[in-house]
């Protein structure tokens, strides 16, 4: 599912228009349709109903749908237009339903809060992807008495007013709705928070709009069919060696604990061979959790510099490395970090403290970044921008690396700068150390299968996520640990495999 900003929403819909003959009117109705199909799987005859509707396309939407109910017997409708300003299709629609003999028009006054508080559901026509600006007073008073007096349920039409479209932040206050029927396809609003928050349960409706021109968009939600599109094949005759060789360099003394989990991720994601190469001894405890995995200590404290000359031979053998968890920061290690991504050709995962070190670096395609919300502020070295809901920085800073970035967040950014897969599967249970190592794991498992990086990240991302939320369904969010997430990674893959 490609997912979109209002300026390519806008492009699709006069595409759709000129080239191929399916007018906005059209669109409208089909618009209408769907809101109304929606609407009489849920609620009997006698609901009573709200529309609160601005006067543009998004109000015109709510006016369509507002008179094929009424057509269909569902009488308690009240309908209340916000502005003056019609655009041409609202103006059309309005003389539709007056054409049906429907005049429950209220209007804004102190009664309102008593509508809202009355209405078993409530329509929210007011602004879709035409939102300018802040908002202005009045719809500001509207969206916040619907949000503070309503009692019944809250449907916005195609976004939450209020939400930008482009970036899921608040103008200054938006609808909180329970559900949001959109139209074509995501917007990025509905992905980004707040956006994602305030839509509450998001459908899609096709309408008529030529599958093709959705490739205008560069961005894509990562989803179960994908994932399962994109797994490597496990062919009977094959061995380990074909499944790839993942070296990992990670720990120091002071933290011991996070290459464990980026073995164990490897391993368990079938990687052929796994081999952990630490600086200190770790405790029995990766062994403990996986004795497959071949492990080395170079029995020092941290890596440095020298450190690569007996490291080289498993860095050829290596069909991807990772590099970073637990390393702590200092010069020598720093210095080493940067001598193994020169020195090497395969993919390497930086993660966690190696991507300070690469900062001045000339990177390549195959070396995926795996910053988290931290990480990527200190990295790319601005204050003025709020990282979180800029994913064109993101793309922009990718393409300006030449390398893949994973923006660990609650939506996920992956991208190489041209193009864009978001992941939105997870919660907070992953919001605890360990788990970045764990998906760094993952990825490196994945691309010594045969994926590239881009494959490798979509994949360990969604399934990273979707274990977060089936093993937290169990033991909720607060007591599931990255270790708990590993050993469970089987539940997310069955989900995929057997979808
Ligand atoms: N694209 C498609 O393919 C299809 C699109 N369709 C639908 O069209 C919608 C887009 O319609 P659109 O372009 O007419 O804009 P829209 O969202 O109604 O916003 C304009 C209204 O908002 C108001 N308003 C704006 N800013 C404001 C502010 N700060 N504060 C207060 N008010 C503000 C503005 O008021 P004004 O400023 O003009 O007084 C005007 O009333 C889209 O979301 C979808 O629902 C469907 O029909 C199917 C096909
Ligand atoms: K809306």
């Amino acid at each position: 599912m490609h997912i979109l900003t209002k300026e390519e929403m806008k492009k699709i819909d006069k595409l759709t228009s000129e080239e191929y003959g399916i007018g906005s009117e059209i669109l409208m109705e089909q618009a209408g349709i769907s809101i109304y199909n929606e609407i009489i799987k849920n609620f009997k005859k006698n609901t009573h109903f709200l529309f609160v509707l601005g006067t543009g396309n998004n109000g015109g939407d709510g006016l369509a749908a507002a008179r094929l109910l009424y057509n269909e017997g569902y009488k308690n409708l009240k309908i209340i237009i916000i502005g003056n300003n019609q655009s041409n299709l609202f103006k059309k629609q309005l003389e539709i339903i007056k054409k049906f003999k429907f005049d429950n028009f209220i209007k804004y006054d102190k009664n309102f809060e008593n509508h809202v508080s009355t209405a078993d559901c409530i329509i929210d026509g007011l602004i879709g992807i035409g939102l300018k600006d802040d908002l202005k007073e009045e719809t500001q008073e509207v969206i916040n008495i619907i949000n503070s007096k309503k009692r019944g349920i809250v449907i916005s039409i195609d976004i939450p007013s209020g939400i930008d479209a482009n970036t899921g932040k608040i103008s200054k206050n938006a609808i909180k709705a329970d559900k949001t029927i959109t139209f074509g396809s995501y917007k990025l609003g509905h992905i980004f928070f707040p956006g994602r928050e305030y839509s509450g349960k998001i459908i899609v409706a096709p309408l008529s709009f030529p599958k093709d021109l959705f490739s205008l968009s560069h961005r894509e939600l990562v989803t179960s069919d994908m994932v399962k599109k994109l797994l490597p094949k496990r062919p009977k005759f094959s061995q380990k060696y074909d499944f790839g060789n993942v070296l990992i360099l990670a720990g120091s003394s002071e933290f011991p604990g996070a290459s464990v989990l980026s073995a164990i991720g490897a391993q368990k994601i079938g990687a052929g061979l796994v081999k952990l190469i630490t600086p200190s001894s770790l405790s029995s405890s990766v062994l403990e959790h996986e004795p497959g995995i071949i492990y080395k200590s170079l029995n020092k404290n941290k890596f440095s510099l020298r450190d690569i000359d007996i490291i080289s031979k498993d860095i050829k053998k290596a069909s991807v490395i990772v590099i970073g968890p637990g390393l702590g920061r200092s010069n020598e290690t720093m210095q080493f970090v940067r001598n193994v991504v020169e020195y090497s050709t395969s993919p390497i995962v930086v993660d966690a403290d190696a991507l300070y070190a690469v900062d001045a670096l000339a990177l390549r395609k195959n070396i995926v970044l795996t910053p988290h919300v931290g990480e990527m502020q200190r990295i790319v070295r601005t204050d003025e921008i709020d990282i979180r809901q800029n994913y064109d920085y993101t793309e922009y800073f990718a393409k300006n690396k030449k390398a893949t970035i994973v923006f660990k967040d609650v939506t996920t950014t992956i991208t190489n700068g041209e193009k864009t897969y978001f992941n939105i599967t997870g919660n907070t249970a992953l919001s605890k150390g360990g788990s970045g190592d764990l998906l760094t794991g993952i990825i490196a498992g994945l691309i010594a299968q045969g994926l590239n990086v881009m494959e490798a990240s979509i994949i360990a991302s969604y399934l990273l996520g979707r274990t977060a939320e089936i093993v937290s369904a169990e033991k909720t969010e607060y007591y599931t640990t990255p270790l708990d997430i590993a050993k469970n990674l089987y539940k997310a893959l069955l989900e995929v495999i057997n979808a």
